[in-house]
């Protein structure tokens, strides 16, 4: 087979070019993503040939190779891990298939600072090889085949392939380094670089000069490491290896679980969202050795999906050496595991929010939403998760727990109250908060779509009734107001003349609305839209339409405002010149109660008709 010609996906050439021409300062990053792919295919084989020790017929002792070639100008990063064949060459170095390039590649804006910013969270991987080299060549060879290839490539758009028959087993990285780039030929260069990213790399980094050989890192697995062995930095890097992460871990878990069954640990929170959290597998990150084998990071029973934020890894002693990646679905083992991973979790969680709440606060911004999601899905652990919970609340600035929460209820508040919506901001605004703000009462202000779910199951929260305020049975009646503002209260519209405008209002608004009643949730609006009890909440409805999960609107229940001066000259009206006197003004007020939803009028242009006539009457007459 001849050389063949490819072209990168457009994305990676995208990407590429910003590599290759932006100014940035960490170039020796190149060597720790290069050893770190190095070690991961060392891994795979190693997994591979448990099952099929023909894999490994030419060796298995595993290696990473850094061959330095001064005459030349390149550098070689050789391993004798699992290689790659002719398709694996065309997926994996020509395309991106992360989740989330589509989103991360959107957030490029073209100022190559910013943008280096942003890689560097996403990480380039293999790619950066392209920051200090015009030329990178890889001969290689996937273990078990016969027949090895070489792709090479300058970055600019275009790849070749072609067979190199006599490759060996595994993958040889060579860069052929820019004339500005030759101090990654130094020893000491290349020493200093490895001692500092990758010394946790379990397999030996040999670095290789005519026939002197010398390993650079200390080449144990990092957790197998007293804790008191580890600095702050090793734990980084591991974390940036084992996590292909680039920011700093927030929280980092190593421990060792003896007893019953035996593991080790060694498990990271990380400081920034990860691109997919949200992805719809909702797959867990944590990898899972045994006895220092890599197994699998696909191990789906280890974590729960609401921990999938967690990274690192799980060393078991007691599950066996040939466990297939098939036999773990239900395995007691994992399961005893996982119990145990949970509960060191949520303890560290629970330390952390009680020594530093300030820096607990920025892990409940990150993850806090996807945490939620264990209230309703891990009933055991319901009461835990519930108290490392935060809210954002009407009565204070910053968060609070629920405890606090209800330490705060008032004299004759029988319920916690708490309102959903897309952002706080719009939610303090809401019309149907005025009257819990009157009187004092603190309500919960829910922002994440997670919470139409929880709270609802949930139900309560010891012993006080979870209520949402858009909800029809609300009764604050009981909660004393504070005199002065009691007594400064409009009057009310009469009774009677209210109850024939709320009928008046009902046949104008018939099929419309589910009901009309009067309310004393509202001080300062005339009018707001609640669902009534046991209805879908006015937010989640929206949230399904926007997902397309639901079609069509269930009418909800107007509530009016008896003190407000235009519900009291409404009254007035209707009691001279009976129902048909309001009809505008019943449209009216259903569609100003829809737009402070954030929702349409019904009618735009009858809506536009209908307030420029009353804008008229006001002026004119
Ligand atoms: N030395 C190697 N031996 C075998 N396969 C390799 C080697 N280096 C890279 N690969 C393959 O190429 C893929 C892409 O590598 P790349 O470094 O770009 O991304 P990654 O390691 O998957 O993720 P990240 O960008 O987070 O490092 C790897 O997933 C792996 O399948």
């Amino acid at each position: 087979m001849a050389e063949e010609k490819r072209e990168f996906q457009a994305e990676v050439a995208k990407l590429l070019d910003i590599v290759v021409h932006s100014l940035y300062s960490n170039k020796e990053i190149f060597l720790r993503e290069l050893i770190s792919n190095a070690s991961d295919a060392c891994d795979k084989l190693r997994y591979a040939a448990l099952t099929d020790p023909s894999l490994v017929a030419d060796g298995a002792e595993y290696r990473i190779r850094l061959i330095p070639d001064a005459e030349a100008g390149q550098l070689t990063i050789a391993d004798n891990g699992v290689g790659m064949n002719r398709d694996d060459l065309v997926a994996n170095l020509g395309t991106i298939a992360k989740s989330g390039t589509a989103d991360f590649m959107n957030r490029l804006t073209g100022d190559a600072k910013k943008d280096m910013t942003l890689i560097g969270q996403f990480g380039v991987g293999f790619y950066s090889a392209f920051m200090v080299a015009d030329k990178v060549t890889v001969v290689t060879r996937k273990a078990g085949e016969e027949h090895g290839w070489r792709w090479e490539s300058d970055g600019k758009g275009e790849f070749t392939i072609a067979p190199e028959p006599d490759a060996p087993r595994g993958a040889s990285i060579t860069l052929s380094l820019r004339d500005s780039e030759k101090e990654f030929l130094d020893r000491f260069r290349l020493s200093a670089i490895v001692k500092r990213y990758s010394d946790h790399i379990a397999i030996p980094v040999i670095l290789v000069e005519g026939d002197k050989e010398e390993t650079l890192n200390s080449a144990s697995a990092l957790w197998t490491r007293s804790k008191s062995e580890v600095t702050p930095e090793q734990y980084r890097e591991f974390y940036h290896h084992v996590a292909h992460a680039f920011d700093d871990p927030w929280l980092t878990i190593h421990s060792k679980a003896e007893g019953a069954i035996e593991y080790t640990s060694l498990l990271f929170v990380p400081g920034s969202k990860p691109f997919d959290i949200f992805h719809p597998d909702r797959k867990q990150h944590v990898k899972l050795y045994v006895k220092r084998v890599f197994i699998t990071d696909e191990a789906e029973g280890l974590l729960p999906p609401y921990l999938r934020f967690v990274r690192g890894v799980v060393d078991s002693q007691d599950l066996p050496l040939n466990v297939s990646r098939e036999m773990l679905q239900h395995n007691p083992v994992l399961a005893k595991m996982k119990s145990g991973l949970v509960k060191k979790v949520l303890s560290e969680l629970k330390k952390k929010a009680e020594d530093d709440a300030e820096s607990y606060a920025t892990f409940w911004e990150t993850f806090g939403a996807v945490l939620k999601e264990g209230i309703y899905e891990d009933f055991e652990r319901k009461a835990d998760i519930l108290a490392l919970c935060r809210f954002r609340t009407t009565a204070t600035d910053g968060l609070a727990t629920l405890d606090e929460v209800v330490g705060r209820m008032k004299d004759g508040q029988d319920a916690l109250y708490y309102a959903t919506g897309d952002d706080v901001a719009a939610l303090k605004k809401s019309p149907q908060l005025e009257g819990f703000l009157a009187k004092g009462v603190e309500v919960l202000l829910l922002t994440d779509p997670i919470d139409e779910f929880w709270v609802p199951a949930v139900g309560e929260y010891q012993g006080k009734k979870l209520v949402a305020i858009t909800q029809g049975d609300v009764d604050l009646s009981k909660v004393q107001a504070d005199p002065e503002t009691e007594a400064a209260k409009p009057e009310a519209a009469p009774a009677e003349a209210l109850d024939t405008l709320v009928a008046a209002l009902k046949l104008n608004l018939d099929g419309k609305v589910k009901d009309v009643r009067a309310t004393d949730r509202l001080t300062n609006s005339a009018v707001c839209l609640v669902a009534d009890s046991g209805q879908m909440s006015l937010h989640l409805e929206k949230l399904l339409k926007a997902h397309n999960q639901l079609d069509h609107d269930s009418p909800r229940v107007l509530e009016i405002n008896p003190r407000h001066p235009l519900i009291k000259a409404l009254a007035d009206k209707v009691k001279s010149s009976g129902r048909e006197g309001v009809e505008d003004a019943a449209l009216l007020l259903l569609d100003q109660a829809r737009i402070v939803e954030g929702e349409p009028p019904a009618d735009p242009v009858d809506f536009a008709r209908r307030l420029a006539t009353v804008m008229e009457k006001g002026l004119v007459g």
